[in-house]
C-alpha cells in the first residue's frame, strides 16, 4: 500500500490532509500552502551558528544536525512543509565520487566524467550508503507530526552538469559537447544517474517523506527539442520509479519558460515555475491535471514590506484560477535575505488566502 492511500500508514495522521498535500493533489485547501526552496540555510542566524566549523557535506551526514537544521525554518516561519536538509550531490558523494561543496562556489568534482571509462565511477546507490538519511527522516517525521516533509534529489541533467564540468558552470559547454558529440555515452550517463536518483528518492519516501521534488535547476539552458530527446527520458525514468508510492512529485528548474509543458509531461504532479512566467500563463503552458508551485522572485524580498506584499499579491492573483497552487519563491532563498521578511510573507499569504 502506498503512503498516499493510507493516512494511517507511514504518514502521521493529519499529514495526508495538510494544506500542502491537498494543494499538490489539486483538492480544496483552507489557505494557500507556502514553503521556500532553501528555507534552511544561510539566511538564518541559528543555521550559521550550528554549522560553525562543520563542512557542508559533513553536516548532511549527521542525523541530529540534519533534523535541527530542517526544523529551524519550520519553527521560525510557520511554513506548511519542511524540506529535508541535504544537497543534490549527497548521493554522488555516498557512492564514492570525490567531490566537495566549496563555500561561495558550490559542488566541485575532483575527476570530471568525460569518457566511457569515467562512467565506472557511478555505481548503484544502496540504502546502506545513506543510512543517515533513513535515520534523519525518521527523527524528522516524529518531530514534525502532521507537517509534511519534502524529500528531494537533483535531476540527471543538473547532476551531469556538475559531474562533466567538474563544478558550477555558466554555459555548460563541456556538458553540451558530450550531449551533442557522443549521444550514446550521454544517454548512458543520464540513465545511470536516473537509477541513482531513483534509489535516493525511494530511501527518503520509504523512511517517511510525504512528497519529493526533483531539482533540475540548470535545465533551462536547453532548447525544448534537445530536452525532449536527450534529457526527458532519464527524468521520466525517475518519476516512473517512484510513481507507485503515490506521493506527489514536484519538478523544478530555473529559466524553464519554454520547457514548462515538458517538465509536466516528464511525469510530475506539480510543476515549479520561476518568476519569469506568470502563473496563469504557466498553467496554459503546462495544461490541465497538474498543480503549480511558485513563483515570487527571491530578490523581491530585499524591497520594503509593502512592495513585497504587492508582488506576492500579484502571484496570488495570477494563481486565482489554478486547480492547485503551492506558494514558493521562483528559486531558492538568497543568503542575505532578512528572515523576518520571510516570516511576514508566510503570514501575508496565509491571511490573504484564508477561506
Ligand atoms: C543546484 C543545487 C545545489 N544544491 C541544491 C541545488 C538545487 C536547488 C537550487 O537550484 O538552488 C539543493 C539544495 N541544497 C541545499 C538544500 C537544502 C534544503 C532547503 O531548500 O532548505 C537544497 C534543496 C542546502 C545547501 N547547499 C549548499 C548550501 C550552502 C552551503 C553552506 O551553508 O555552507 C546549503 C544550505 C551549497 C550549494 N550546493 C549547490 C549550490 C549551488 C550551493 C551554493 C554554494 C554557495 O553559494 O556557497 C548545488
Amino acid at each position: 500500500m502506498s503512503a498516499n492511500d493510507s493516512p494511517e500508514g507511514t504518514q502521521q495522521t493529519g499529514t495526508h490532509d495538510s494544506a500542502f498535500l491537498r494543494a499538490c493533489r489539486r483538492e480544496p485547501v483552507p489557505h494557500t500552502p507556502v514553503w521556500f526552496m532553501r528555507q534552511a540555510g544561510r539566511s538564518l542566524p541559528e543555521y550559521r551558528k550550528v554549522r560553525e566549523g562543520i563542512p557542508m557535506l559533513e553536516s548532511c551526514a549527521r542525523p541530529e544536525l540534519v533534523t535541527e537544521i530542517t526544523l529551524q525554518p519550520v519553527r521560525r516561519h510557520d511554513v506548511d512543509a519542511a524540506i529535508y536538509y541535504s544537497d543534490i550531490v549527497v548521493p554522488l558523494k555516498a557512492i564514492g565520487i570525490d567531490l566537495d561543496i566549496k563555500p561561495g562556489v558550490g559542488p566541485v568534482v575532483a575527476n570530471p566524467i568525460r569518457s566511457r571509462a569515467d562512467l565506472a565511477q557511478l555505481r548503484d546507490l544502496t540504502p546502506e550508503d545513506v543510512s543517515y538519511v533513513t535515520e534523519a527522516v525518521g527523527l524528522l517525521t516524529a518531530e514534525l507530526g502532521p507537517k509534511p516533509l519534502i524529500g528531494f534529489a537533483g535531476a540527471p541533467f543538473t547532476l551531469a552538469s556538475y559531474l562533466v564540468e567538474g563544478g558550477p558552470s555558466r554555459n555548460h559547454e563541456n556538458t553540451k559537447a558530450l550531449m551533442y558529440g557522443d549521444p550514446q555515452l550521454w544517454a548512458d550517463l543520464l540513465d545511470r544517474l536516473a537509477d541513482i536518483t531513483s534509489a535516493f528518492l525511494k530511501v527518503q519516501i520509504e523512511a517517511g517523506a510525504s512528497a519529493v521534488q526533483l531539482f533540475d535547476s540548470w535545465v533551462g539552458a536547453l532548447a525544448p527539442a534537445d530536452y525532449r530527446r536527450s534529457v526527458m527520458p532519464a527524468s521520466a525514468k525517475v518519476f516512473r520509479a517512484v510513481a507507485d508510492y503515490g506521493v506527489p512529485r514536484i519538478h523544478f528548474g530555473v529559466g524553464t519558460g519554454e520547457l514548462l509543458g515538458l517538465l509536466g509531461e516528464a511525469g510530475a504532479d506539480v510543476v515549479g515555475v520561476d518568476w519569469r512566467v506568470p502563473l496563469d500563463e504557466a498553467a496554459r503552458r503546462v495544461g490541465p491535471g497538474k498543480a503549480l508551485q511558485g513563483n515570487l522572485d527571491p530578490a523581491v524580498l530585499f524591497a520594503p514590506r509593502e512592495a513585497v506584499e504587492t508582488k506576492a499579491g500579484e502571484v496570488l492573483d495570477a494563481a486565482a484560477g489554478l486547480e492547485g497552487h503551492i506558494f514558493n519563491l521562483g528559486h531558492g532563498v538568497l543568503p542575505n535575505t532578512d528572515p523576518d521578511a520571510l516570516t511576514r510573507l508566510v503570514e501575508y499569504v496565509h491571511t490573504r488566502t484564508a477561506r
